[in-house]
């Protein structure tokens, strides 16, 4: 059967860099899946190639059976970027950010109806920033804001989300919430990726688990994945090494 989410034969390269040679991969409905690989290894550059942000040099990315493009428009994509990617400084409240998770499904000049206002509302309680929803977007803790963007993709009601390193700079209980939420969501029938730097939470978090080092190193079942010579192959690290703390 085919995935939710299809990635066959991606090369991308800049200039000189290569940066993905020949990614093929396949997501299945309501399975959450971890991204992992060290800086550089081509995380995001996937990301923007699924997410039609970047055109890759050959290969195809099938969303939902659509083009990237085409799934963005329907709304069937939610992408949520990196926090450096983001202008803090914009003049948007968490509120109108949540809201604008709907503008796929709103078109740009229609008014919110009372059912995106439901979804805000239910999206903002489900992070836990029902209380927050008035202040300016950049004045949030770090973990605040990645669940300001989380709650972004669900009042999208997208069919396939993208989370790149949704954990950086938040803390073990924002992580725990935002992890309860995704497996929730999963359930129901989203499918997600999430890019991670974060061995520890694989395990807990996700059904499959990608190496990428500018290639796919392995794919499969997080413990089959997530194991010291694998790890030595994309990290170049020894995995007792207390930054990855695995293989103990
Ligand atoms: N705009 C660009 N121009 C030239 N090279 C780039 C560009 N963007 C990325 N690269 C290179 O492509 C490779 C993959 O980068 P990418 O950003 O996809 O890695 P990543 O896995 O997301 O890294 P990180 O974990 O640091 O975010 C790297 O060698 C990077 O230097």
């Amino acid at each position: 059967m085919m995935g939710a989410l299809e990635v066959a034969s991606v090369t991308v390269r800049y200039g000189e860099v290569l940066a993905l040679d020949d990614v093929s991969l396949s997501v299945s409905r309501g399975s959450v899946c971890a991204l992992i690989g060290m800086n550089g290894s081509g995380k995001s550059t996937l990301f923007k190639a699924m997410s039609g942000i970047l055109t890759p040099d050959s290969g195809t990315v099938t969303i939902d059976g659509a083009t990237p493009a085409a799934a963005r428009r329907a709304g069937l994509l939610g992408y949520v970027p990196q926090s450096e990617e983001i202008d803090w400084t914009f003049p948007l409240s968490v509120r109108e950010v949540v809201l604008t998770g709907r503008y796929g499904r709103l078109g740009f000049l229609r008014r919110p109806r009372r059912a995106d206002q439901l979804a805000v509302d239910e999206a903002l309680a489900r992070v836990e920033l029902t209380d927050y929803q008035d202040r300016q977007i950049g004045r949030l803790s770090g973990g605040q804001r990645k669940r300001a963007f989380v709650a972004r993709a669900i009042a999208q009601n997208a069919s396939v989300l993208l989370l790149d390193e949704p954990f950086a700079g938040v803390d073990k209980r924002s992580e725990a919430a935002i992890t309860a939420l995704l497996r929730e969501e999963a359930s129901q029938g989203t499918t997600i990726l999430i890019s991670t730097h974060d061995l520890h939470s694989v395990p807990r978090l996700a059904d499959q688990a990608i190496l990428l080092q500018r290639r796919v190193l392995a794919h499969g079942d997080p413990a089959a994945v997530v194991t010291p010579d694998n790890l030595i192959k994309a990290f170049g690290l020894d995995p007792l090494d207390d930054q990855i703390g695995v293989g103990r």
